[in-house]
């Protein structure tokens, strides 16, 4: 099997010990941490807090197969030696879909990037850009906010409140896709405890969790992207509120859902928090992906997030204005975010033009990983440094899966790079002119997936 190949020619002795995934889950403590990597596995218990990457993120990929994160986040090979020393057995069987080796294409990409930034003495994620964006994302949400409840011009105006709230609304979304986005994805300094502080904003002010948006973000969406019955993003139940994969049962209440789905859209905010305690306390898991056991760390910014969220969004606004007034501000604050979030995320991948991977009976994907997401992958309006800057450069959607390690203030310099790899390699790139094109194929994806399909029709 593919995925049971060594890492290089001087892989340790034949394995002793064969591991199914079951048994590898249960080592996903810090006192007892095994990871799967290209089908060996390696006790890194006492690797984990000297890893420089942090000690975070292998907290959540113990009793995992972490080849994909693996390859993505380091120089492909550059590990390697270290991990060796850590060499226990062979896994034998796995619970997600897994991938052929690294392609020609990936380790090309890869390299040509690399030398971009050596070439040019670039740190891929040092910019001072970053922090500029920072300061004034959190300058227009403490502005919105100061001025909603304690500036009193405004307070005695609603119709100026709802505005404010939208502005609220806005930058909490911008916290999402600037400040949250940038920690999950260890992109911005060399420093985990800055991932870390960055990652909990999202805790602290959208009230969501940003352990659970890492396992389903980082550790779901990014790894099997649009692959049926892996991708968070786009598992569904049977019967759903939408059909965005042909795979699903259709009824005919998706007739038309190209009208009704995005207004529930407005939802996703209110839906995240709720289900947060369900995914790390009760299921354990989202989706396919599952849960590790917190840390102090974790824990405390879970629950401290959750509390602080309230204070600031529900107590203190009820200090100084009537409960309904409250209760306006916040849907309105709560829908603008949630709009905002939830278009930039539909329009990169739940298009009709991309393609939707299935693993074969055996659980392979046929398609070296940096290809698949490629054609998974929608980008739009490169050209616009307006659009990049509001959707936290979401637009450059193909860049940001290959190199999520990377800056996205670098993004516009390396897509070309990337583009001519792509074509070189005969790798269809997917590109629309604007957001409003690559929103209409997410629309126009709904509208097919919600027709009846033909077989139907003749039964
Ligand atoms: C258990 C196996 C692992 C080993 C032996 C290992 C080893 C290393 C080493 C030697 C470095 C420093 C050099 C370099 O950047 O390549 C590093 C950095 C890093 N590792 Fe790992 N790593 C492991 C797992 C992971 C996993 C699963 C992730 C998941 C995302 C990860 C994320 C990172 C990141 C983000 C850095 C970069 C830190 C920076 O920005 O300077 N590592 N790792």
């Amino acid at each position: 099997m593919i995925f049971n190949t060594p890492l290089n020619d001087n892989a340790p002795p034949p394995p002793v010990r064969k591991f199914t995934w079951e048994e590898l889950a249960k080592h996903n403590t810090p006192e007892d941490a095994f990871i799967a990597i290209r089908g060996n596995v390696y006790d890194i218990t006492k690797f984990i807090k000297k890893h420089p990457g942090g000690e975070d993120i292998l907290l959540l990929t113990a009793g995992k197969d972490a080849t994909q994160v693996f390859e993505t986040y380091h120089e492909l090979g550059k590990p390697d030696m270290t991990l060796k020393k850590y060499y226990i057995g062979i896994l034998i069987n796995n619970e997600l879909p897994t991938f052929p080796e690294v392609s020609d294409f990936h380790r090309t990409v890869k390299k040509r990037v690399e030398e971009y930034f050596e070439k040019n003495q670039l740190d891929p994620k040092n910019r001072i850009d970053i922090w500029i964006r920072y300061a004034f994302i959190f300058g227009a949400f403490i502005a919105s906010y100061y001025a909603q409840f304690f500036v009193e011009y405004v307070v005695d105006r609603t119709w100026l409140q709802v505005i404010c709230a939208i502005g609220m609304g806005f930058s909490l979304a911008q916290i999402g896709l600037n400040q949250l986005h940038d920690g999950t994805h260890f992109s911005v300094t060399h420093n985990p405890l800055v991932w870390n502080i960055l990652g909990a904003t999202h805790d602290f002010f959208n009230g969501a969790s940003n352990l659970v948006w890492q396992y389903q973000h980082g550790l779901g969406h990014h790894i099997y992207t649009n692959i049926e019955g892996a991708d968070p993003d786009v598992v569904t139940s049977d019967p759903d509120v939408r059909r965005i994969k042909s795979t699903q049962q259709w009824y005919s209440h998706y007739l038309y859902q190209q009208f009704f789905v995005p207004l529930l859209y407005g939802l996703l905010a209110f839906k995240v928090r709720i289900q947060d305690i369900n995914i790390i306390y009760i299921m354990k898991s989202n989706d396919k992906i599952r849960v590790n056991p917190p840390n102090t760390w974790h824990t405390t910014i879970f629950w401290g997030g959750k509390v602080f969220f309230i204070f600031y969004r529900v107590i203190v606004p009820l200090v100084i204005v009537p409960a309904t007034k409250v209760l306006i501000l916040f849907v309105v604050a709560d829908l603008v975010s949630s709009y905002w979030l939830t278009f930039t995320f539909q329009a990169n991948h739940v298009v009709d033009e991309v393609e939707w991977p299935l693993a074969d009976d055996k659980g392979f994907i046929n398609k070296d990983w940096a290809e698949m997401q490629v054609v998974t992958t929608q980008d739009y309006a490169h050209d616009s440094a307006f659009w990049t800057s509001i959707v936290g450069s979401l637009n450059y959607q193909t860049v940001h899966h290959l190199f999520p390690q990377v800056s996205q203030h670098h993004y516009r310099d390396i897509t070309p790079i990337v583009k001519a790899t792509c074509k070189e390699f005969g790798i269809r790139f997917y590109y629309k002119d604007t957001f409003w094109d690559a929103f209409s194929s997410h629309l126009n994806h709904l509208r097919l997936l919600g027709m009846q399909p033909i077989e139907k029709k003749l039964d």
